[in-house]
């Protein structure tokens, strides 16, 4: 077993990642801090976008960081991690793990197989973000060392999907023979225990511990009417 998905059994990792290009948090150590404050809480591992992160959190922490580089520009179905020279600076950068989209649908560069291929040969590791099953067999079967649900409920094949999709995860870690990482939509500790019932190896939380805005407005579903005409 490699020494990094060794050291991520039965952890949380922590994703620390802008969704709001808008957020003050948008500059790489912010979100490096952010990621290592999470590991004085128990964090057992990192995953971040773009190599100025990586590299940043590689200057604070020795735990396994999955890097990813996320490209919406291109127009195309798939965006984390969609070209070899990505996923190969993320590597010379400090990744242990490079996340890749593995779904259907159109994509900018190179297949999924052959990203997987170029990080072998780095000597890295590769986690597969899919949103279905068929998916995640695909993946596997390409090589991914890793199978995370991330992007469940994301894509037209998986929409109206629950997140985080224990059932996803459930039927994968029934299936393959890699770990099983559950990721997306995990905001209680009801959801981690259900994750780990679902035979997950790890999970990843993202936007409930590093997401001010997302937090925000999460908990101001409790606020009562009344109070947010004082608020605004
Ligand atoms: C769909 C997509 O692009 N997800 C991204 C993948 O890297 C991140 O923005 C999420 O924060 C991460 O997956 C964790 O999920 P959540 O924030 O729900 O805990």
């Amino acid at each position: 077993m490699n020494a990094s998905i060794a050291k991520l059994k039965d952890g949380l990792i922590v994703s620390s990642q802008v969704m709001n290009p808008a957020s003050p948090l948008l500059a790489p150590s912010t979100l490096a801090a952010l990621a290592k404050a999470a590991e004085l809480g128990g964090a057992v591992g990192f995953r971040v976008d773009g190599v100025d992160v990586v590299r940043e959190l590689r200057r604070l922490s020795d735990r396994p960081i999955i890097g990813i580089h996320k490209n919406r520009a291109s127009g195309m179905d798939t965006y984390i991690t969609v070209c070899v020279k990505d996923a190969i600076a993320l590597i010379s950068a400090g990744a242990d793990i490079v996340a890749a989209q593995a779904t259907e649908g159109s994509r900018p560069a190179e297949s999924f197989a052959e990203i997987v291929q170029a990080v072998h040969m780095q000597g890295a590791l590769v986690m597969g973000d899919v949103s279905t099953y068929e998916e995640g067999i695909a993946a596997v079967a390409n090589g991914a060392d890793i199978v995370a649900t991330t992007l469940a409920g994301y894509t037209s094949q998986s929409k109206g999907a629950h997140r985080p999709d224990l059932r996803l995860a459930q039927r994968l870690s029934n299936s393959v023979n890699v770990p099983v990482v559950v990721e997306g939509g995990i905001w209680t500790p009801e959801d981690v225990a259900g994750a780990f019932d679902a035979g997950a190896w790890a999970v990843v939380v993202g936007s409930a511990l590093t997401a001010p805005d997302i937090i925000a407005a999460h908990l101001s579903q409790g606020l009562p009417h009344r109070h947010i005409g004082v608020l605004a």
